[in-house]
């Protein structure tokens, strides 16, 4: 297999593989771990943002438990004595309700700051994720492409990454409240040890909720959100083939198979609902029924004289707030195991060997077409041979017509041509210079390659053309003329401006193969690698374009094509006659038409009527 390979692959494991299956509890100690190794990696890249959401955590944190010690102070100070004496003093009055808006203003000062840290944070890491994943996919080579399915790409670059990054939105909460529990606890101890001790038995009835809650919704939310990416791929799949679908009256099926992925997702997020449903209540009442239990031992303490009231306020109503921590913490944790699946399906990307190496020889220049040499390439598909010992050479200026029958080989040589990916033996040489020893971006000065499925971007005629380059309208016509394009371009309502719509959708088959080719001339490149590139066009139109090329209108370049009309090979210099991966034959086309009977059969067989000509093409 080529050294281009990748071996990573972020494709979901099949339904009901190990995977999928509950988290063994191995696995849920490393989820939480791994957990926080997500969160690591986003602190170290964002420090400042995340010290200043901290800090507003912390903030938020201590005043909340100030705001109890001001409540005792109240009670002990102002509430108290009035019920004894009957008065309230008003610079008393005046430095309690000072003390509640100067604790409620550093609050909610706590609370922009977190958020503001967070949110930026997380749509900081979002946006830095994507741009990685998205670089990635353009480094990545064809063959990676073609094992990766495009719904999965897209849902590595939207939902697993989101994913990976929730945990950000509840983290500086979770510390904040960290430190809201200790300094709780330690005032809680301070006001009254036997009514702290009491309320503190509620610590381990609501870790134990926690825990069983993990345990229960963690499997459902890993599973759920590998089925958001699968319903993503079903999507993308019917949508892209809606065609297909349609004229084959497929829809009622389509429907059916997304509606199976969908029932199956919502069945899951149902599931993990009824759990949150379950225990979210439970959550919630455990620390009610401790402050219950601390104001019927308070009342008694109170009326044996052990402690007074204000302590028993102090102590009920710290109760209540260090509960929260514990939750906070929990939707913290529930965050985990969506965000580790996100995580490690946007790394297999990142981490996908199959970047190609480059070397750093410039593109060898030069006013005519580049002399192309291929020898001894061998290419197999997963073990599979495709091409083998394949040898040629197109002179500058010249034309090489590649010519098969099915299956030959013959896109996978063009691909190797342009450098999609690397041949497993064998060289090939632009004027001598093999391509793997081009610095990159230099193979595309000089090697345009124009495939057979045109593709055209939701842009106008001019944006497709120059792609954004600096050209000038003169320019533009000049490639549209040479690729047969000017006629009905210059009918179209706005002429080089008339958008185009979604991969040129608004134009015929022809016309974007066309648009397509005078892309690749516009580019001058000295070698043009034409994939059954005119296909769609009528014979003539496409005699028209070959001899346009011929006649040094594209500045002499040197032309490798693959083709099937008769009249279109018999205009190429030689004829390299492709089989099983072997070149069979090399010359003229008028000397293999007379000397190879294998060769006539074929390209006649072109020629013919469908039905003889499937009998000859096997
Ligand atoms: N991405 C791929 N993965 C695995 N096998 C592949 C891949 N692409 C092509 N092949 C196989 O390689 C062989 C050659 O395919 P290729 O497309 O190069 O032939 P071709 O001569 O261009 O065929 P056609 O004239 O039908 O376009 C075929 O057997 C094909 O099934």
């Amino acid at each position: 297999m080529s050294t281009t390979t990748s071996e990573a692959t972020t494709s979901p494991p099949p339904s009901g593989s190990p995977a999928d299956a509950p988290a063994a509890p191995a696995r849920r100690a490393s989820t939480t771990w791994a957990g926080f190794r997500v969160l690591g990696v986003a602190v170290r890249r964002e420090p400042w943002v995340f010290a200043l959401s901290t800090v507003g955590s912390v903030l938020f944190a201590v005043l909340t438990v100030a705001d109890a010690w001001v409540l005792g102070w109240s009670t002990d100070h102002v509430v108290v004595p009035a019920f004894e004496n009957g008065e309230i003093g008003a610079s008393m009055l005046w430095a309690v309700v000072a003390l509640f808006v100067g604790v409620a203003l550093l609050r909610a000062v706590g609370i922009v700051a977190r958020r503001l840290g967070a949110g930026i944070m997380q749509y900081r890491m979002q946006a830095h994720t994507r741009r990685e994943v998205t670089r990635k996919y353009l480094e990545l080579p064809m063959e990676w492409h073609q094992r990766h399915p495009t719904g999965q790409l897209l849902s590595n670059a939207s939902s697993d990454v989101e994913a990976a990054w929730a945990p950000i939105a509840p983290f500086p909460m979770a510390l904040g409240t960290v430190v809201m529990m200790v300094i709780a606890v330690v005032q809680m101890l301070a006001a009254d040890l036997v009514l702290a001790l009491v309320g503190l038995l509620v610590f381990p009835a609501v870790l134990v909720a926690n825990v069983v809650y993990q345990r229960l919704a963690s499997p459902l939310m890993t599973r759920a959100q590998r089925l958001r990416a699968e319903v993503a791929e079903v999507a993308h799949e019917s949508f892209d083939g809606a065609m297909v679908v349609k004229t084959l009256g497929r829809e009622g099926e389509e429907t059916a198979r997304f509606a199976t992925k969908v029932e199956e997702l919502r069945e899951v997020n149902t599931r993990a609902g009824r759990v949150r449903a379950a225990f979210d209540p439970v959550l919630a009442a455990l620390p009610n029924l401790g402050v219950l239990v601390v104001l019927a031992v308070g009342v008694a303490r109170v009326q044996s004289g052990a402690t007074d009231a204000g302590d028993v306020v102090t102590v009920a109503y710290l109760l209540t707030i260090v509960s929260f921590p514990i939750r906070a913490i929990g939707w913290l944790l529930g965050e985990f195991p969506r965000s580790v699946v996100g995580y490690e399906r946007t790394r297999a990307v990142l981490e996908a060997t199959g970047s190609m190496p480059h070397g750093a020889a410039p593109a060898p220049d030069g006013a005519t077409g580049a002399h192309l040499t291929v020898e001894g390439v061998e290419y197999a598909y997963d073990e599979t041979p495709v091409l083998r010992g394949v040898d040629f050479e197109a002179a500058p200026g010249h034309s090489v017509a590649v010519v098969g029958s099915t299956a030959s080989g013959k896109s996978t040589l063009t691909q190797l041509l342009a450098r999609l990916m690397d041949p497993d033996a064998g060289t090939i040489r632009i004027d001598g210079v093999d391509l793997r020893d081009l610095a990159p971006g230099e193979l595309s000065r000089v090697v345009a390659v124009v495939p057979q499925t045109a593709f055209l971007f939701d842009d106008t005629v001019r944006g497709n053309v120059t792609l954004g380059a600096d050209v000038s309208d003169d320019e533009v016509w000049s490639v549209l003329r040479t690729a047969q394009a000017e006629e009905f371009v210059r009918a179209l309502p706005l002429g080089l401006d008339t958008p185009l719509g979604e991969r040129g959708t608004s134009l015929s088959g022809g016309q974007r193969q066309r648009l397509s080719l005078a892309r690749a001339l516009l580019r001058r490149p000295r070698l043009l690698v034409l994939d059954d590139a005119t296909s769609a066009v009528d014979p003539e139109v496409e005699q028209r374009i070959l001899a346009s090329l011929r006649s040094g209108a594209a500045g002499d370049t040197t032309l490798v094509v693959v083709a099937y009309r008769k009249a279109t090979i018999a205009l190429a210099d030689e004829v390299v006659h492709l089989e099983n991966g072997r070149v069979v034959d090399r010359g003229p086309h008028a000397d293999l038409l007379a000397r190879n009977a294998s060769y006539a059969r074929l390209v006649n067989a072109y020629e013919q009527p469908r039905a003889a000509a499937e009998e000859v093409l096997g």
